[in-house]
């Protein structure tokens, strides 16, 4: 079942809902280095059709080269894959064939210019039907470490399951609804024989790490342990799996774009009996390919390549 609405223009492609981008001469992306007039978006971009992201600019670079091994992708002899906005340090965009994977920085600000700048680019490049993931990292709940959450509802920190912008000096509220037969095609790329778990959930998204989150190890806190677990233990009572702090933005701006996307996290931790990462960063590293794994099974099967 599709439970977003659908924006598409004339010509099939993305359509964008804000008007005043079509009366521009030049539209620059500025925080990609990229731009309507320096660039050919539509040669560059115009074959997406999906759309990987995640926080951090390595992880989007060493899922590119996974993709290049899963979807049989030839670099030229000898050559890497570019960086396409080594323009910029803000952040980094890879391109494997019909998927692009880009890293979204760390909390809603960030991923919130990355959306803007990322759809204006797919519509200015006449592209159609993308599909968009976020691949994170996240604090679970009741869960064993290393396990696969599939969000199949994002709540902001006070459990709403919408997105407060605050746009003209108003609060403007916006759903933050996910598309459920995504995330169910989703979970069905999970293996029996995964040597780890894959669960759906709901996900909070937070604005901190650390009191945002009910951490008692942040610079500052002014809540016991008991009150901390009471709150960890409320919020998993109502469907909570996990926590990180990008997902509500990510699923208000897409529905509002009129786009699908799916969030698949790792957990790092469990958040009902800790609040430190401190795991090895080698077991760290593996946890964080699994929501990669997934998300690349998901992507042979739409692209027709057989299962290894
Ligand atoms: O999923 P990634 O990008 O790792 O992001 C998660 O990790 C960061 C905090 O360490 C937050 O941005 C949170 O959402
Ligand atoms: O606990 C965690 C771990 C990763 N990311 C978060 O936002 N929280």
């Amino acid at each position: 079942m599709e439970t977003c609405r659908r924006n598409v223009d004339l010509n099939g492609g993305i359509h964008l809902p804000n008007p005043h981008i079509a009366t521009m001469e030049e539209d620059v992306l500025y925080h990609f280095a990229l731009g309507t007039k320096s660039h050919d978006l539509k040669k560059m971009f115009g074959d997406v059709k999906f759309v990987c992201t995640g926080g951090s600019p390595k992880r989007m670079q060493s899922f590119a080269y996974l993709l290049v091994e899963e979807l049989g992708h030839q670099l030229p002899a000898g050559q890497t894959l570019v960086n396409i906005t080594k323009a910029t340090d803000r952040y980094s965009m890879f391109k494997v064939g019909p998927v692009l994977s880009v890293s979204h920085g760390m909390g809603i600000p960030s991923i919130s210019i990355m959306l803007h700048e990322i759809i204006k680019l797919l519509s200015h490049a006449g592209c159609q039907d993308v599909t968009f993931f976020r691949i994170g990292t996240s604090g679970g709940l009741g869960l064993t470490p290393g396990t696969v959450v599939i969000t199949e509802q994002a709540v902001d920190a006070l459990l709403k399951p919408s997105m407060e912008f605050a746009i003209l000096g108003k609060k403007v509220t916006r759903p933050a609804d996910l598309d459920r037969g995504l995330t169910n095609q989703l979970l069905d790329c999970a293996m029996a024989d995964d040597h780890f778990q894959t669960v759906l959930g709901k996900t909070m998204c937070t604005d901190d790490f650390y009191e945002g989150q009910a951490r008692l190890d942040g610079a500052l806190c002014d809540y016991t342990e008991e009150d901390k677990m009471q709150f960890l233990r409320e919020i998993y009572d109502k469907g909570v799996r996990n926590i990180e702090m990008e997902c509500i933005c990510f699923a208000a701006m897409l529905n509002q774009a009129g786009l699908k996307g799916a969030v698949v996290c790792a957990t790092l931790l469990d958040r009902l009996k800790g609040d430190q990462v401190s795991t090895p960063h080698e077991i760290m590293s593996e946890w964080q390919q699994r929501p990669q794994k997934i998300v690349a099974r998901y992507i042979r099967r739409q692209l027709g390549i057989s299962s290894k």
